[in-house]
């Protein structure tokens, strides 16, 4: 999963706008401004942020990963995307507690938000030249110690429950084609979760590289968890993962995190549109729904861009025979924008089920935007953009 931005219709894990404000607070201008100013010199802003950071802090840098070219400007990026988001406490609350409580597993301790601020306001002030001055300044440290003292106390009140990671030991390994492996894996601590969520996952070759993996199964009685990785080409954490992960190693799990889950209040039929490895949530929600002995249908569009590429499909026929409730459609096809959404629009009708979309950024696109196409209202579409949760946030 380490898969490029997306930005799909509704990501459940990404700080939308929709505040109640009709107009935006003098703070949020100023940082809007500022934001703006800087966006044609995005990248120039991180390296100095950085720089900031690491020659003023050398000590921090241990806390980042070795090469930083894939994830330098995770921080950066979320500090940015909460500012933006300032008037709109209600989303950014959660976004910003969820990014607390993920920074846990980094060693983040409070001490370290300071200096992480300071750099902040430096890179801006040397960039955002137009716009700065002493009331944007203002505006800026504003915002910051709010974000900051938010996701400090999350991260405190995670901390009376829960680890900062999990050690989990690779249990078995099977390489289903030559680029998809099932890895299962057994967690140290008991590890809850809801079945369609994700993780954030560390391996021993790449030490400090994070990637999102959504779990594959729901949660079991002997307490494993299984993901289905694809190596993608330069993808560090991935090639680990399927061609050098075996029995004994043991990985870092984050916590758990994602809204796509299964709402047992109601009977709605469930749309399932899985591509790729992008069907291994989807497996957890059917094994979700068997284990609340429902009787609500569940359409799953299982879509692969070969027939060797639908390395999950008897595992879903298996089930679709167990389970009545249960259709699962193999789609097939090479390079094909639009075609599993289009043979979900050509079966139906769907305008009572609620929606699940995972799998590669583009198709999430497509298929969020085929889906509101036949009628499904977006609040019942949910997804997670994996590969692009931004910030990081676990
Ligand atoms: N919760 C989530 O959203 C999860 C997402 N993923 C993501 O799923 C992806 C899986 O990668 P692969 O197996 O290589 O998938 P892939 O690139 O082989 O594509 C899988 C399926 O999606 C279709 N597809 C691709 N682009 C499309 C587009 N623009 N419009 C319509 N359909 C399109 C393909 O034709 C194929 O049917 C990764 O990006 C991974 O990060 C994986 C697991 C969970």
């Amino acid at each position: 999963m380490d898969a490029p931005p997306t930005r799909p219709a509704r990501p459940a894990t990404r700080i939308s706008p929709g505040s109640s404000r009709t107009e935006p607070s003098p703070d949020a201008v100023l940082i809007r401004r500022t934001l703006q100013e800087i966006a044609p010199v995005a990248d120039r802003v991180t390296s100095y942020f950085y720089a900031l950071v690491f020659t003023r802090h050398p000590e921090l840098r241990d806390m980042f990963p070795v090469a930083m070219d894939t994830q330098r400007d995770r921080l950066l990026k979320a500090l940015l995307t909460a500012a933006e988001h300032i008037d709109d406490p209600g989303v950014l609350t959660s976004y910003l507690r969820r990014l607390g409580t993920g920074h846990r597993k980094y060693g983040t301790q409070p001490g370290h938000y300071p200096v992480v601020g300071e750099a902040l306001i430096g890179a801006l002030a040397r960039y955002a030249t137009a716009t700065w001055g002493a009331e944007a300044e203002a505006a800026w440290v504003r915002a910051y110690t709010a974000i900051s003292q938010t996701m400090i106390d999350a991260a405190a009140e995670d901390e009376r429950t829960s680890p900062a990671w999990w050690h989990a030991e690779v249990v078995s390994h099977e390489l289903r084609t030559q680029d998809i492996a099932v890895l299962t894996v057994r967690p140290d601590q008991p590890y809850p979760f809801l079945a369609g969520q994700y993780t954030s996952l560390e391996t021993p070759w790449w030490p400090r590289v994070w990637r999102h993996y959504s779990f594959a199964s729901a949660p079991r009685a002997d307490g494993l968890l299984s993901f289905h990785v694809k190596a993608v080409p330069a993808g560090w954490v991935s090639n680990a993962l399927v061609r050098h992960a075996r029995p004994g190693d043991v990985l870092r799990l984050g916590p758990p995190a994602g809204s796509m889950v299964v709402d047992h209040t109601t009977d709605n039929g469930m749309l399932c549109l899985g591509g790729g490895t992008g069907i291994a949530p989807i497996k957890a929600l059917i094994e979700d729904v068997a284990e609340h002995g429902e009787r609500r249908p569940v359409e799953v569009f299982f879509g692969a861009r070969s027939d060797g590429d639908l390395y999950d499909k008897d595992t879903l026929l298996g089930l679709q025979r167990s389970h009545p409730w249960l259709s699962v459609r193999p789609v097939v096809g090479e390079g094909l924008a639009g075609q599993l959404p289009q043979a979900v629009g050509e079966h139906g009708p769907w305008s009572s089920y609620d929606a699940f979309v995972s799998g590669p950024p583009a198709m999430i696109r497509s298929g969020v935007d085929e889906l509101r196409r036949i009628g499904i209202p977006q609040d019942r579409i949910r997804y997670d953009a994996v590969g692009d949760l931004v910030g990081a946030a676990v």
